[in-house]
């Protein structure tokens, strides 16, 4: 087989929906990072930002343990336990050596505590009203604070950050609490809000890889009712109050959880605020400790202050997930000399609606321009990609997922760009979207009753067959989609591929791929769709055949696919051992991109790509 390019589908015509159910930039392109990545990282471009996120709902619970690195674990593993009294009974896999624990003096422990630095850091708003202090009767007077110490500045931006809590909340899905500080979903903690004033014991250590925090609300409050306030006081944690439950299961399954802070938060040596940033996110952590701790007054900051009461609280011990590299608030000192501040425009923050009207005149495919869409100024650093990656390791079989996300007002224009000449090919007929049946419908049944079964499925699908056309004669968005697909691929992973295949399948309101897999003769390791128009839920489960006890047979692995993205299967065990399955939340376009070997491919008359179990409904 050559160079061949697959289209298919249904017509659609101009008043069909296209609307966009755009997301808004809410990530940042990586910043230029130096970094080598870490021995057990695959090879990754210098310029990505690599994260281990679970997946929206479901994190297989045996693929954390991977996710830190082991030496830290150690180390982190000794710290923790000079900071806690006693364990708690959470049936975790972590080797504790409870006499060693013993052993180590909690003063040991050395704190980095930053006190009253918020008052210094945070000026009040310009024509803010301020509101008049309450002093409930019967407070304790505030601990002493260790002295204040002035915060580094920031060269970089956050690679995600926004300037108030309602732009986290609406556009960063690890986080989605507008009040409390936990952000959990199905028991489930994904997202933890870090600020103010750390509790005694609370800790930012080894550059905060390690960050030690009680969580989990009933802290002491003012309430204000029918005008009158008064301080409602911290009262003890339990383990089955909703947020505490949520972060211990997130402790014992290992799951990974998003910790975000805020310029309020006391330990964090860096000064946000000089940047016009109220929330950053730190990055990716797993809880590998928690205990319990009776709090006094005396003990703690934040604590019952009306009385000599104490409190039980709940403390968590995040360790940074490693393969998410080196954090990025260490990477700018190394950037300083080489950045030259003035020229560096601040990057598109969280929750900034594009208005791409604007931008007509310019030629959205055009994504080398090094500006910065806000303010013109250059800004190599952070506009030279205009992309975020994710990175997903599979646990069962050698392999990889990445989601690689536009984050620039220039990447996502040129998605538009090619989401719009998809519809106008087809409209003029240029590129023949076809419906195809069911393979095993058509076996099954008579050519009239599949032709029946056709009508109602609108297939989008082709490889190898009548709709194949050499890459110099196919339809320009196919050529564009291709082109995208291996750029990001070559920036992302730092990989130079061809694809000689291109599938681009329509998908009309209600409809979807069912569960496949792309296992075929001649498939090469990577297969990458770019998404267009409305999102969809892709969703992996093991084949019947890797998990005969269906103890697994749930899905394993869920992402949301947007306008834009880039979603790649790297690796063959990803369909030798998985099956994925699409569902578009409304009008979809999605081009497929493969290698197929020319020698062992399946001939032109058997669609190279499809099989029974590939399906459009
Ligand atoms: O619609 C998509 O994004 C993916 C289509 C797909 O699963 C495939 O072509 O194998």
């Amino acid at each position: 087989m050559g160079d061949t390019v697959g289209t298919a589908s249904t017509l659609f015509s101009e008043e069909e929906k296209t609307e966009l159910l755009e997301d808004g930039p809410k990530k940042l392109g990586p910043p230029r990072d130096e970094r080598q990545p870490s021995e057990s990282s695959p090879k990754f471009s210098e310029n990505m930002v690599t994260l281990i996120l679970p997946t929206e709902w479901d994190l297989p619970v045996n693929l954390a343990p991977s996710l830190n690195d082991a030496g830290l674990a150690n180390k982190v593993s000794n710290e923790v336990k000079t900071a806690r009294p006693q364990p708690l009974d959470l049936d975790l896999d972590l080797d504790l050596d409870l006499e060693a624990m013993q052993m180590v003096k909690p003063e040991d422990l050395e704190l980095v505590v930053i006190p009253s630095a918020h008052e210094h850091r945070r000026p009040p708003m310009a024509g803010a009203t301020v509101a008049p202090a309450i002093v409930p009767e019967n407070i304790a007077p505030e601990p002493d604070l260790p002295p204040f110490r002035p915060l580094i500045p920031l060269n970089t931006y956050p690679p995600i950050w926004a300037q108030t809590r309602q732009e986290v909340c609406e556009t960063f899905e690890w986080f989605r609490s507008y009040q409390g500080g936990v952000y959990f979903n199905n028991d489930i903690a994904k997202g933890y809000l870090l600020s103010a004033f750390g509790a005694r014991r609370d800790a930012f250590k080894h550059d905060g890889r390690l960050i030690i925090s009680h969580g989990g609300g009933r802290a002491a409050s003012i309430h204000s009712e029918k005008g009158q306030s008064s301080l409602r006081p911290a009262e003890d944690q339990k383990s089955d109050d909703k947020s505490v439950r949520a972060l211990l299961k997130a402790c014992r399954e290992k799951r990974p959880i998003a910790l975000v802070i805020d310029d309020r938060y006391a330990l964090f040596p860096y000064d946000l605020s000089a940047l016009g940033v109220t929330y950053a996110v730190l990055g990716f952590y797993m809880i590998v400790e928690a205990w319990e701790k009776l709090i006094s007054d005396e003990a703690e900051y934040e604590t019952d202050r009306t009385g000599a009461r104490s409190v039980v609280k709940y403390k968590f011990a995040f360790q940074w997930c490693e393969r998410q590299g080196e954090p990025w608030w260490l990477s700018q000192s190394g950037k300083a000399e080489e950045l030259d501040l003035d020229e560096d425009a601040p990057p598109v923050k969280v929750g900034e609606v594009d208005d791409l009207r604007e931008e007509e005149d310019s030629d959205p495919t055009d994504v080398t321009s090094t500006e910065c869409d806000q303010c013109g100024k250059g800004s190599p650093q952070v506009y030279s990609e205009g992309w975020w990656m994710a990175s997903f390791y599979l646990i069962i079989g050698n392999g990889c997922l990445y989601q690689i996300q536009p984050s620039s007002r220039r990447a996502k224009l040129e998605a538009d760009n090619i989401f719009k000449t998809y519809q106008e090919e087809a409209n003029s007929g240029q590129l023949v979207f076809k419906r195809w049946p069911l393979r095993a419908v058509a076996e099954r049944f008579s050519p009239t009753i599949s032709r029946t079964m056709l009508e109602n499925l609108t297939m989008s699908y082709v490889g190898g067959t009548d709709n194949t056309v050499p890459f110099d004669k196919a339809p320009s968005a196919v050529v564009m989609s291709r082109k995208l697909i291996q750029d990001r691929i070559s920036q992302a992973l730092d990989r130079d591929t061809e694809f000689n295949e291109v599938l681009t399948a329509a998908y009309m309101e209600k409809q979807k791929m069912a569960f496949h897999s792309d296992e075929e003769v001649g498939l090469g390791p990577l297969v990458a769709g770019l998404s267009l128009g409305s999102p969809a839920m892709m969703h992996f489960r093991l084949q019947k055949k890797h998990d005969k006890e269906r103890q697994q047979r749930g899905i394993l692995m869920s992402f949301t696919l947007r306008h834009g993205d880039v979603f790649v299967m790297d690796g063959l065990d990803v369909q030798k051992y998985y099956e994925h399955t699409v569902v578009p939340t409304n009008f979809r376009i999605a081009a497929t991109a493969r290698s197929i070997n020319a020698s062992t491919a399946a001939t032109p008359t058997e669609p190279a790509l499809s099989g029974p179990h590939k399906s459009h409904t």
